[in-house]
């Protein structure tokens, strides 16, 4: 169903920031870091591939997304949903549902046999494309997406996920250079505000993960071979 009310993008910030932390796909470790996609170290994860398995949450944040999409976008800006593969095409399919669209998704690579594509479902020329996404950290796996979408000849101008990083500056930049737009419901900032309200890590843990937000580079430097 299209949902119709409209809570404030602080508000879906909040509540966003809530249900990712009482699901557990928040985790923090400065001392064994995680590897992000670009291979870079990271103390901080968030796994929003979690949210697929609550029922409850999993449609609320759908519903905040199609609204983050319809108020900052339009309320008939596209004509195709597609999902990135992997973890953004349950949200993709669960976008298309409310907002009555076709769905699509995009591969990483190309299939490497049968029809060797990276689009998979209807994709036509001149369609309006919005990609959606779990999350974003730097915007590689973006780009990469928007191409494959770009090939078909159908339009791809935004990208509207759940999760946004909010520590690299050049990120936002770097799709606006690409003609892709960025819509989201919470960042880090907010997980971590809700973090110290609700004191669910160490004052430690939480001050070591601000040091990593506040100045990313230098905390990657200083663990890349951890
Ligand atoms: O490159 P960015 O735009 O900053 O986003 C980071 C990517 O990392 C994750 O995917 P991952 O490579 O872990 O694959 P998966 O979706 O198959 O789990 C996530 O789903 C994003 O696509
Ligand atoms: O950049 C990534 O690979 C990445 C970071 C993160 O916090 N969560 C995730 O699923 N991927």
């Amino acid at each position: 169903m299209i949902p119709t009310s409209f809570p404030s993008k602080e508000e879906i910030a909040r509540l966003s920031a809530r249900m990712l932390l009482e699901i557990g796909a928040v985790d923090f470790n400065s001392k064994e870091p995680f590897t992000l996609a670009s291979g870079l170290p990271s103390p901080s994860y968030v796994d929003c591939r979690k949210l697929i398995s609550f029922p409850r949450i999993r449609s609320t944040l759908m519903d905040f997304l199609t609204i983050t999409i319809m108020r900052n976008a339009g309320f008939e800006a596209f004509d195709n949903i597609a999902g990135g593969e992997t973890a953004g095409i349950p949200f993709g399919a669960l976008v298309a549902e409310r907002m009555a669209l076709p769905m699509t998704y995009v591969r990483k690579k190309p299939k490497g046999y049968g029809r060797n594509a990276r689009i998979e479902g209807v994709m036509k020329e001149g369609e309006r494309v919005l990609l959606v996404e779990d999350m974003t950290t730097d915007g590689g796996s973006k780009l990469s997406f928007v191409d494959a979408i770009r090939e078909t000849g159908a339009t791809c101008g935004h990208t509207a996920l759940i999760f946004y990083y909010d520590i690299f500056p050049e990120t936002i930049q770097k799709l606006g250079d690409h003609g892709v737009e960025l819509h989201y419901l919470c960042t880090w900032w907010d997980v971590l505000a809700e973090a110290r309200a609700q004191e669910a890590f160490s004052a430690e843990t939480l001050d070591e993960v601000e040091k990593f937000l506040k100045d990313p580079r230098a905390w990657q430097d200083a663990h890349k071979s951890a």
